[in-house]
């Protein structure tokens, strides 16, 4: 059987719908692992992108350089470049989209208000003249003239999004709406990326596009699972009322570097812990089972989603479920690996323990991606054990580097 690490893709993206989208994977590495733990060579171009932080222990201080190449992106004729709005572009998926847009030679603007994301997820093309940052929140309205418009603003983990659930519900609503009165407006293509928490805790498994749910409206994950359902509503509210070119993503699990190690999502936390030698935090027994899919899958999907056809709504997730308590000792196995090969092996095996389950924790929940099979032409392509090992690598570096 193949090990993690002997993962072979060499590009991700796809040539569909008249729209080749397809970038090399070593130069998205070296974007997010660095030159250090990748043989990305990007011809003419040098091997370090971005801004680079050194942190002094001594002192506690940190000191930044900014860097003023960037990796070559492709030359569009005009009629093929698009002017292109990334709400929540700083945040862990968002960065990865826009690192495609990007490279693909798009006019690209992230609006976030950096309450989860960061500006660190993106400084590499600060600076870039097809680039622009802005500090903004979607409740607040936003005017630029764009071609299309991805609307990915809003928390996405559970700690979060119930951190201020008033806020979180605001988000989506009054977010989606500014956004899509954008959309309205500019005559842009918009997509949405709701969730399978649309779903709730179903009834029905795997979960088809068509089933409707079964969410507690009032329970503490229903600002998320409410407010993107409402959002779906507004969405498709424009779509008839208006004529407003919609695409609607319903993103299922997803992991990866760039992932906040502390936002209480079960990747980064197993992952974290079993480096740091903590032990890993399983919620009730662990029987609830995700389907977990590697984010460059999840960026091929809804590249592929908004510049195909399709405005029903979408599954982009991976059909590879796992028991929670399974995925914890498979992630203990790819991180003992990881520390093998780095010469850190722990003295002993971390631990698994039990925690308190979560309310309403959904428990069974795997995509059925049969539209993203059908209409967009879409399979993801990282197994789960090959993203596990890239993002063990991502934060081992990142504790190595001081930054965690
Ligand atoms: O340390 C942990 C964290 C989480 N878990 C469990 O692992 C499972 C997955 O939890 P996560 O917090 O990663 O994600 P959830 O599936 O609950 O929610 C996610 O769903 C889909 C996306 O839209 C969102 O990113 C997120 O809300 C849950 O059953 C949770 O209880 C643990 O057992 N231990």
């Amino acid at each position: 059987m193949a090990t993690a690490k002997e993962a072979d893709i060499k590009t991700v993206g796809a040539n569909r719908f008249d729209f080749d989208s397809t970038v090399d994977v070593s130069t998205l590495r070296s974007l997010y692992l660095g030159p250090a733990a990748t043989s990305a060579s990007v011809p003419g171009a040098p091997k370090k992108f971005g801004a680079e932080s050194t942190y002094d222990k001594e002192s506690n201080s940190i000191q930044y350089s900014t860097v003023a190449h960037f990796p070559p992106v492709r030359l569009l004729p005009n009629a093929d470049r698009k002017r292109i709005l990334v709400t929540g572009g700083a945040g862990f998926v968002g960065s990865h989209l826009v690192d495609r847009l990007m490279l693909l030679g798009h006019e690209v603007t992230v609006l976030d208000n950096f309450f989860t994301g960061s500006r660190t997820t993106v400084s590499h093309w600060v600076g870039h003249p097809n680039f622009g940052l802005v500090r903004h929140d979607v409740v607040e309205p936003f005017m630029i003239e764009v071609d299309q418009i991805y609307h990915l603003a809003c928390p996405a983990s559970p700690p979060h999004y119930q951190y201020n659930p008033v806020k979180t519900v605001k988000t989506s609503f009054m977010g989606t709406l500014n956004m899509l009165g954008l959309a309205k407006r500019t005559k842009a293509r918009f997509l949405i990326t709701s969730t399978s928490e649309v779903y709730g805790d179903p009834e029905e498994h795997p979960q088809r596009e068509e089933y409707w749910g079964h969410v507690n409206c009032i329970g503490p994950r229903a600002c998320y699972d409410e407010g993107k359902r409402v959002a779906e509503t507004l969405t498709y509210g424009y779509m008839r009322q208006d004529n407003v070119e919609v695409r609607v993503a319903r993103i299922f699990n997803t992991f990866g570097p760039r992932m906040n190690p502390y936002d209480g999502r079960v990747v980064s936390n197993f992952i974290i812990q079993a480096l740091k030698g903590e032990d890993m935090t399983v919620y009730g027994d662990g029987k609830q089972t995700r389907s977990f899919q590697y984010i460059h899958d999840l960026v091929d999907g809804l590249i592929l989603l908004m510049n195909g056809p399709e405005t029903r709504p979408v599954n982009i997730g991976s059909s590879d479920e796992f028991t929670i308590i399974d995925f914890a000792e498979a992630v203990r196995d790819i991180v003992e690996e990881v520390q093998k090969e780095e010469g850190n092996s722990l003295a002993k095996r971390v631990g698994i323990i039990h925690k308190d389950m979560p309310v309403d924790d959904p428990q069974r929940r795997r995509a059925e991606t049969t539209r993203a099979k059908e209409t967009l032409k879409w399979a993801p392509q990282w197994t789960v054990r090959q993203g596990i090992y890239e993002m063990t690598k991502y934060y081992s570096a990142q504790i190595r580097s001081g930054a965690l």
